[in-house]
This record gives C-alpha cells, sequence and structure tokens, in this order.
C-alpha cells in the first residue's frame, strides 16, 4: 500500500509514520497546496486545508491513501485557541475527518494572528527559537512539553485510521 502525506513537515510525517507502523506501506511526503490561507481562521477552513491536501497528495502520487493535516486557530468567546485537523483520503470515497487537541493561545500570541501574522514565526520569536512549528509545535511549548506537535498529530492519526479501519469493514 502506498500513502502520500500532503507536506513535509517532519512533525506531520513523523506523526503519519508512527501510526501506520503496523502497515505494510511505503510512505512518501510531498508538499501540496492546502487551498486554504497559510494561517486557517476557523475550524472549517482548517478542515477544508486538511482535506485538499489529502486529495492533492493522491493526485500527484496516485498511492492508495492520502493524508492532509493541517493546523489552524478557532476564535472562542474564551479566546483564540489552536486547531488541528487531519483527513485521509482514498480515490472516489468521501474523505475521513478526525480533529486533534485544542488549547487557548495567549492573549499576547493571538493579538499577533488577529493583526495578521502567521503563527509559525509568531511561535519561533514568542519562544525565542528557530522552527517550533516543525518540532514541538505551539502546542508543545504551551503545555510544557507535555504534547508535542507530532504527538498530538499522531492521535489524529489514530482517530483517521481508526474509521478507516471502521469503513473496510463495511
Ligand atoms: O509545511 P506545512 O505542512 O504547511 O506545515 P505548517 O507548519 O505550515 O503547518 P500548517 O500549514 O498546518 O499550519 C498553519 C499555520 O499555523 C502554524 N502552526 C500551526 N500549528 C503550529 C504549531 O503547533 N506551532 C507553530 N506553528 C504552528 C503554521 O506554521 C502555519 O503558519
Ligand atoms: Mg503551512
Amino acid at each position: 500500500m502506498k500513502i502520500i502525506i500532503g507536506s513535509k513537515n517532519p512533525a506531520k510525517i513523523m506523526a503519519v509514520q508512527t501510526a501506520f507502523s503496523d502497515y505494510e506501506a511505503e510512505i512518501i511526503s510531498n508538499d501540496v497546496p492546502s487551498g486554504v490561507s497559510d494561517q486557517p481562521f476557523s475550524d472549517e477552513e482548517t478542515i477544508k486545508g486538511a482535506i485538499n491536501r489529502a486529495f492533492g497528495a493522491l493526485e500527484i502520487s496516485g498511492g492508495q491513501i492520502g493524508i492532509g493535516l493541517e493546523g489552524g486557530v478557532q476564535k472562542t468567546e474564551y479566546g483564540l485557541f489552536l486547531c488541528n485537523w487531519g483527513a485521509l483520503a482514498e480515490e472516489g470515497k468521501s474523505p475521513i475527518i478526525g480533529g486533534g487537541a485544542r488549547i487557548p493561545l495567549p492573549e499576547e500570541v493571538s493579538a499577533r494572528l488577529l493583526a495578521g501574522e502567521e503563527l509559525g514565526p509568531v511561535m519561533d520569536d514568542y519562544a525565542k527559537k528557530v522552527n517550533v512549528r516543525k518540532n514541538e509545535g505551539a502546542v508543545g511549548i504551551f503545555t510544557n512539553g507535555q504534547v508535542n506537535r507530532s504527538e498530538m498529530f499522531s492521535h489524529v492519526m489514530k482517530l483517521l485510521i481508526g474509521q478507516y479501519e471502521y469503513r473496510k469493514m463495511g
């Protein structure tokens, strides 16, 4: 089975590899456009990005399964929350969707996003680190390393693969 991930981000790739470790699968990664803004600003937009990446990955490399993982933020009464969504695509079928853990962002970070900046660079600046988005992620920083970005996406992957298996059982 050939599985294509619609991203070259190592935190995402690691999550997909871990999730499919019990499968005999060839896993390929490819940069695929999300078709939504670089900084998605709602669950809907983030889900759409994940689905676009999943089908885009399938189209580019012609495997059996395309995976799209997308990060965004969602406004709530309690502040701006991190949101992360995943989609699993199979040719001719409706996409399987699953969402990740969510936590609020500190006011200082939210204000910059609301002013139009992207979370990736803002996090590097805030944490005084390089490439936070490819490593522990915002979730890793704000949970003191208890849950890093790859673990968060691993959980999303379990939700996707579980639903994929359930669908296959008929
Ligand atoms: O290469 P791709 O797959 O695009 O990976 P990415 O890190 O840009 O991730 P997304 O496009 O899914 O995320 C949308 C935006 O939010 C940022 N982002 C999302 N989650 C993050 C996190 O946990 N830590 C830091 N930045 C994050 C990311 O850098 C983008 O600006
Ligand atoms: Mg991106």
